[in-house]
C-alpha cells in the first residue's frame, strides 16, 4: 500500500475504504506502466504520482461534496491521464462521471485503467468537448485544460445544466484574477477556494468555482 497516499488521505480527512485505496493504487500502477512507453503524466515514481496527481485531485473533495447530490452527473473535461476525474470518481462512488478526452491514445489508457480498477461509475467519452451534448452535466471539473477565455467559458457552459457549477483546479491567485478579468462579462461572480495538497504545502493551489 502506498504510504504517501494513505497519509495524505488522512491529512485531508478522507475516510476511504480498503476497496477505494486498492482502486487508487491500481490507477497509480496503470499510469506508471503506461508512462514506460507513452508520456502520459509527469511522475517518475508512485509517490510523485500519488502526491502531484492523486492527492492534488482529492484535495478538493470537501468542496466538491458541497456542490453535488448523489444523482449529480460530473464531467472531467480534458481528462488526459484521468485527473482529477478518476480520483474523484473513487471518492464519490454514487456519482456518475464522464471523462471527456479528444486524444485516442489517452482514451485507450482511460478505458483500460477504469476496467482494471473495476470503477463502475465512470464512462470515457473520446471526443472533442465541442461535440459533447449540451446541458448534460451538473458539475464540470478540469485541471490544466485551457486558461479561461470567452471561447472556453462558452464551451464549458454549453455542456453544463442551468444552475450547475464549474470547478477549475488552478495555481496562482494572481494568474486566476487576470484570467477572470478577461471573462468578466460572462462570469461576473466566482469563488476562489484555497487548497492544501498534502506534502505540497508550499505550492499555491486553488479551486475556482463558477455557477452557470
Ligand atoms: C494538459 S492535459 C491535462 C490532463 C489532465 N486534466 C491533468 O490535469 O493531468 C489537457 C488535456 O485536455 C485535452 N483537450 C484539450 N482540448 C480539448 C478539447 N477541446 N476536447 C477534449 N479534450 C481536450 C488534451 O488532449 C489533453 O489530454
Amino acid at each position: 500500500m502506498n504510504e504517501k497516499l494513505m497519509q495524505g488521505c488522512a491529512k485531508l480527512g478522507l475516510n476511504l475504504s480498503q476497496v477505494q485505496f486498492d482502486q487508487l493504487e491500481t490507477y497509480i500502477n496503470a499510469v506508471l506502466d503506461f508512462n514506460k512507453t507513452y508520456n502520459l503524466m509527469k511522475a517518475d515514481n508512485a509517490d510523485e504520482l500519488a502526491v502531484n496527481h492523486v492527492l492534488d485531485s482529492l484535495a478538493a473533495v470537501p468542496h466538491i461534496a458541497s456542490l453535488i447530490k448523489p444523482e449529480s452527473k460530473i464531467g472531467d473535461i480534458g481528462s488526459g491521464g484521468g485527473c482529477p476525474g478518476i480520483p474523484l470518481a473513487v471518492a464519490f462512488p454514487e456519482n456518475s462521471f464522464t471523462l471527456v478526452e479528444r486524444m485516442e491514445k489517452r482514451c485507450v489508457f482511460l478505458e483500460s485503467a477504469v476496467r482494471k480498477m473495476n470503477l463502475k461509475n465512470v464512462k470515457v467519452l473520446c471526443s472533442q468537448a465541442d461535440s459533447v451534448e449540451k446541458e448534460i452535466f451538473d458539475l464540470e471539473v478540469f485541471r490544466a485544460f485551457h486558461p479561461f477565455d470567452k471561447k472556453i467559458v462558452k464551451l464549458l457552459f454549453g455542456m453544463l445544466k442551468k444552475g450547475g457549477h464549474l470547478a477549475a483546479y488552478k495555481a496562482r491567485l494572481e494568474k486566476i484574477n487576470a484570467e477572470m478579468a478577461e471573462v468578466q462579462v460572462m462570469v461576473p461572480d466566482y469563488k476562489v477556494i484555497n487548497l492544501t495538497v498534502p506534502f505540497l504545502e508550499d505550492h499555491e493551489r486553488n479551486l475556482v468555482v463558477i455557477q452557470k
